[in-house]
């Protein structure tokens, strides 16, 4: 089941060939893509635009570089393609640790989709437009003293879709970001993305999802084990769904099978890492769910609970110098919790298991289904005992997160 919110009403699977996407849909797919890239090897983007502002004029265009991977030649570009000095966008919450002040936080785009904290602005002063200085500005973890200290402007409209492109590509929220010389932009023939493709891909890839492949895979803790693929109309990010018995049988009686949303976490899934609890819940998902003769486990590409396997090794860096799970997250740049839920709807939809028993903790994942159509009949529970290295980070999923305890 899927929100019918957010499919177009056009847009229709046929599983053998794929969804038969609008042309408009996949080219917007296409372009939010060809962008991610370009941001993460240091091009800049031209993101287009305002809300209901000037549409495609230089007003509303918005030139911006990733300040994580931006490099002497993309720097060079956004230096020749801006018609004012460029500033910095940040999290209100990084603005205010690099400014060591608080800053308000929804000086721009507060309640935009992607942007919910706003975003803050910083003057560039020359000697901070360089890759190292906005780099060591950009991530907490590679802090260093500043040669000229910024200070707060008024954020550009399109900040919050700058933030959230991003965020796509699991980079540090933080980019360099000028009105743009349409002339200069047009000779270095930098990419366009219109602000509203880029707000609205999560939805859009999340709705588009097709079943690619399956297999018959038996698992030490489930012989009778099937893996099935999902892939996004744009060819994204694929997410799994490893199926314990037959529940798709059990939903057709009327039946709510076993079912867990589990995240991603190759430190804990795959290498056993005692800081989380997720290789003892993957484990023990599945054991329970063969126990029972049947479930489905939805193996989903949200690493690190959206922010990435390389934002989570920051981010446990910095829990090691004192911060906590969510501030760490937070400290970023990052929500506490980047998850969608319209992803593990849509392929539990198309499954054909629209009502599950969910194995978890975590009471937004309840109301985050069931607001994507699907019926959570029952909670069980889904605890493991910490291990001397966990408690903390399971402490804090109770005080912090409300993860329901009993
Ligand atoms: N950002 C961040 N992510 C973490 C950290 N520890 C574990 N994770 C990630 O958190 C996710 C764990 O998610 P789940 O176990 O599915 O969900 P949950 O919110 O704990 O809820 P439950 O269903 O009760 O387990 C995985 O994607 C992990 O990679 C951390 O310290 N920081
Ligand atoms: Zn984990």
């Amino acid at each position: 089941m899927t929100n019918p919110a957010n499919v177009a009403p056009e847009l229709r699977h046929d599983p053998e060939i794929g969804p038969a996407l609008p042309d408009a849909l996949a080219i917007a797919m296409r372009g939010v893509h060809r962008a991610v890239s370009e941001l993460k090897r240091g091009t800049p983007v031209l993101i287009t635009g305002v809300p209901g502002g000037a549409q495609g004029s230089s007003h509303g265009t918005l030139l911006v570089a990733a300040a994580e991977t931006v490099g002497a030649r993309g720097l060079a570009e956004l230096a020749e393609g801006a018609l004012s000095p460029p500033c910095l966008l940040l999290a209100p919450v990084r603005a205010a640790a690099v400014l060591q002040r608080p800053v308000k936080a929804g000086l721009a785009g507060a309640g935009q989709p992607g942007a919910e904290d706003g975003v803050a602005a910083l003057r560039l002063p020359p000697a901070l437009l360089q890759p190292a200085a906005l780099r060591s500005l950009a991530d907490p973890v590679a802090e260093r003293l500043l040669p000229d200290a910024p200070e707060l402007v008024a954020p550009p409209a399109l900040g919050p879709a700058a933030i959230a492109l991003a965020k796509l590509g699991r980079l540090l929220p933080a980019l360099v970001a000028a009105p743009v010389r349409e002339d200069v932009a047009e000779r270095l023939g930098l990419l366009r993305v219109p602000a509203a493709d880029v707000l609205s891909y999560p939805a859009t890839a999340a709705t588009t999802l097709v079943r690619v492949a399956e297999a018959r895979v038996p698992l030490e803790d489930a012989q009778d084990a099937r893996i099935v693929a999902f892939r996004a109309a744009d060819g994204g990010i694929e997410h799994l769904a490893i199926l314990v018995g037959e529940p798709e049988a059990l939903a057709a009686r009327g039946g709510a099978p076993l079912a867990r949303a589990h995240s991603e976490c190759f430190t804990g899934d795959l290498l056993g890492s005692l800081r989380c609890d997720c290789g003892p819940q993957l484990r023990g998902a599945i054991r329970r769910m063969a126990e029972e003769g049947s479930g489905v486990l939805l193996y989903l590409a949200q690493e690190g609970r959206g922010i990435g396997l390389v934002n989570k090794l920051r981010a446990y860096t910095l829990q090691d110098g004192g911060l906590d799970t969510l501030d760490a997250n937070r400290a970023l740049g990052y929500g506490a919790d980047e998850r969608g839920f319209l992803v593990a709807a849509t392929m539990l939809g198309q499954l054909g298991i629209p009502r599950v028993r969910l194995l978890t903790n975590n009471p937004d994942k309840m109301a985050g289904l069931s607001a994507c159509g699907i019926e959570v009949t029952e909670r069980a529970a889904h605890h493991f005992a910490a291990n001397g290295v966990n408690d903390k980070y399971l402490e804090t999923k109770a005080e912090r997160f409300g993860h329901l305890l009993d």
